[in-house]
């Protein structure tokens, strides 16, 4: 199994690799350092596939049988010769606050800095209007959460999952309600790759670590960052999640909900509060990916097409 060197991704392979090895399986795993982990520049520079373009090259060179990527990490475009063989139950996706003195977005002082690489986040946060400086930051967690502890931010935003596998959800000081701040569509999930003619490992690992409501929900959320032409570094924000509801006859349905936000001027550049336009929709479980494909049609039709910024193009 090829995976990224990070305390995250580390941990994200294990979980896979054990699932594996109590089915009877042997593993193996290959550290693959990736162009994202030694530039430190920021990610809408580097391009979209900087942590997972070298684990994909590791896997179609038959280094390693088996990629774990952060799901939204991923281009959304699919690349020749690979398949996601499985999506594993997903962490908690929203995204977290973390913030001096144990306090929550609201009860900073306007002035406040909050750090956050994500154009999608900085635009969330400053739509709120509570006057809050976003500070572009990078690194990995244990950097980024550092900043606040040094002293030298006030506050980060930062996915929950990532904290969660690593065992630091006590430092959270706020965990994000998606109606202000909607994660990144497949955020919290993992997707696991192999080979496309390696039909046997496929199998193998969607027998085993595939979980259903997971892969609906990101199916749907990628449909809808495609759909939008949005890279993982675009102002976009989406949440799927598998509801149960009542048919006419009374008996229970299981039906996806899907959220969706694009951001003008969420490039963390300019100085005026972002237009955000949202929009929602219900549909049948096994209808995901017309679900994320009619939501970002219904996106675009509200002006989401209009808009601009890094990572908004082909990507
Ligand atoms: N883009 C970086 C990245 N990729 C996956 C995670 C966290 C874990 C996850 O979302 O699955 C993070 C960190 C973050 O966004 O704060």
């Amino acid at each position: 199994m090829g995976t990224r060197g990070s305390a995250l991704a580390l941990t994200q392979t294990e979980t896979i690799a054990d699932a594996l090895r109590r089915a009877g399986q042997q593993v193996e795993i290959v550290k693959v350092t990736t162009p994202g982990d030694r530039s430190s520049a920021p990610i809408a520079e580097i391009g979209v596939g900087v942590f997972t373009s070298a684990l994909r090259e590791a896997l179609a060179n038959k280094q390693v049988d088996v990629a774990v990527h952060s799901y939204k990490d991923l281009p959304t475009a699919p690349e020749p010769g690979i398949v996601l063989a499985a999506v594993p139950v997903r962490e908690d996706p929203r995204d977290a606050l973390i913030a001096r003195d144990g306090l929550t977005l609201a009860e900073l002082p306007a002035g406040a800095t909050v750090g956050t690489g994500s154009v999608r986040r900085s635009a969330q946060v400053r739509a709120l209007g509570l006057g809050l400086e976003v500070v572009p930051i990078r690194g990995n967690i244990d950097t980024r959460v550092r900043k606040v502890h040094d002293g030298e931010l006030d506050a980060i935003i930062i996915a929950r999952a990532g904290l969660a596998r690593l065992g630091r959800v006590a430092e959270i000081t706020e965990t994000l309600d998606p109606i202000q701040m909607l994660p990144a569509p497949a955020q919290g999930a993992l997707a696991v790759e192999c080979r496309a003619d390696d039909v046997d490992i496929e199998h193998l690992l969607q027998s085993i670590v595939d979980d259903e409501a997971a892969r609906a929900a990101v199916t749907a959320e990628r449909t809808m960052l495609a759909t939008l032409e949005g890279g993982c570094n675009a102002p976009v924000g989406g949440l799927a999640e598998v509801v149960e509801d009542l048919n006419a006859d009374g008996s229970i349905v299981e039906r996806i909900s899907l959220r969706g936000v694009a951001a003008a001027g969420g490039d963390g550049e300019s100085e005026s509060v972002p237009v955000l336009i949202r929009a929602s929709a219900v549909a049948d479980k096994s209808d995901a990916e017309r679900l994320g494909r009619e939501l970002a049609v219904e996106l675009l039709d509200l002006g989401a097409g209009a808009l601009s910024g890094p990572g908004r193009n082909s990507r």
